[in-house]
């Protein structure tokens, strides 16, 4: 079997495609949701839940791992595959958006970024070269270039200027890549919610050349019309055959609507944090499980689900869970939201290849309208 890095296509719906992301770790069917494991573990899961809800690939943080445990000690220790069992690929951020929405103290320049860890206070430093050694010592399947994500909204001055400083340092990454058959490099493609400067910023990075490319520089507040309307001028620029990954994004109607304009991978942490918070995900939006309407509802969360809190439990046990403030409450509810996401994927996945994702768009939009049962 070629261990090639490669998206291979097996339907297409308009802009929408189905199809096989083939890595050095195993392959994926996309679209594709991957769950956050940002310090080496998809909080409240082990990794044989995480496989169980379906998920193929993970994704880590190189701004966590490097403060801890530290990037040489992963690398010591064999990898993030054999730190946290994990088998499948793994995808890891470079730090650029966590330093600048994590870390107090830091100081951007034209080279990189120095700051404070959020954790001791210790001082460091990040650059394009820096952030691609980690990832590699951190034994990445994808790899993702260090950029700047601005802070929105912004003058559209300030975001070329950001977008070409991230342009030249993706330069410098791809430059430090160490290049190994089935793994990949993806360059984040900015510009804000510019057409022209999302226009400028592929021709950059395609002109560069990488494995796939992000879209990232959104959801960041930017509201899901001004997503939506920047992935209209972003996404037909891609080669069709290159995989395309949105970063942090994001609800459900975020992830049918970014599929249907050419999305084929994700990452968010929302159904992790809700569900350490009480919110389950169901096909008719979502439930506040702490709410006493709940205390003594004898039903599943979802009639739709295969996982241990619908299979085994009821509302009102999950209910009385996170009342008591009980461990179990988090790791059922954090189960069952990543095994509602991966199977809205599969389904939006089985409608494009089938031919009728128009139709199963309506449906899903039709179920999250409706009241709870
Ligand atoms: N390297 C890089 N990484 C990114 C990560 C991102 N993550 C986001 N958004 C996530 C926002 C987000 C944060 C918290 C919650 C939970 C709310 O309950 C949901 C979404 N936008 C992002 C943009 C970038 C980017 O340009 N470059
Ligand atoms: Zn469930």
């Amino acid at each position: 079997m070629s261990t090639s890095f490669r998206w291979v296509e097996q339907a297409r719906s308009g802009r929408a495609r189905a199809g096989h992301l083939h890595t050095a770790h195993g392959t994926v069917p996309t679209p594709t949701f991957m769950p956050v494991g940002t310090v080496g573990t998809v909080k409240a899961m082990t990794m044989d839940a995480v496989r169980s809800t379906g998920a193929g690939i993970v994704l880590g943080n190189t701004y966590h791992l490097m403060l801890r445990p530290g990037a040489e000690r992963v690398r010591a220790l064999g990898g993030l595959h054999r730190f946290m069992d994990w088998p499948g690929p793994i995808l890891t951020d470079s730090g650029g958006f966590q330093v600048m929405s994590l870390g107090p103290l830091r100081k951007l320049d034209q080279d990189g970024v120095t700051f404070s860890s959020h954790i001791d206070g210790s001082k460091h430093r990040l650059t394009p070269e820096r952030s691609t050694d980690i990832q590699h010592a951190l034994d990445a399947t994808i790899t993702m270039c260090f950029d700047e994500c601005p802070a929105l909204p912004a003058a559209p001055e300030v975001i070329a200027q950001s977008m070409r400083m991230s342009m030249r340092w993706a330069a410098r990454c791809r430059e430090a890549f160490v290049q190994r058959p089935g793994y990949a490099q993806y360059g984040i493609i900015q510009g804000g919610t510019e057409p022209e400067l999302r226009a400028e910023s592929v021709r950059a990075l395609t002109g560069i050349g990488f494995e796939g490319y992000a879209i990232g520089g959104l959801a960041v507040g930017e509201g899901q019309e001004l997503m939506f309307s920047t992935l209209d001028a972003t996404t037909p620029l891609i080669p069709w055959d290159s995989p395309r990954y949105l970063m942090g994004v994001g609800t459900p109607d975020d992830l049918l609507g970014s599929v249907e304009r050419g999305v084929d991978m994700f990452d968010c942490v929302m159904p992790t944090r809700a569900g350490r918070t009480a919110r389950a995900y169901t096909e008719r939006g979502t439930l506040n499980l702490r709410n006493a309407r709940h205390a003594v509802d004898s039903r599943p969360i979802s009639p739709h689900c295969d996982c241990l809190a619908c299979t085994r439990h009821s509302r009102a046990y999950l209910h009385h869970l996170f009342r008591a403030n009980e461990i179990l409450g988090p790791m059922l509810l954090t189960w069952h939201n990543l095994a509602y996401y991966q199977r809205l994927m599969r389904g939006i996945r089985s409608a494009i290849v089938e031919g009728s994702l128009e139709a199963h768009a309506a449906w899903l939009r039709a179920q999250w309208a409706m009241e709870d049962w």
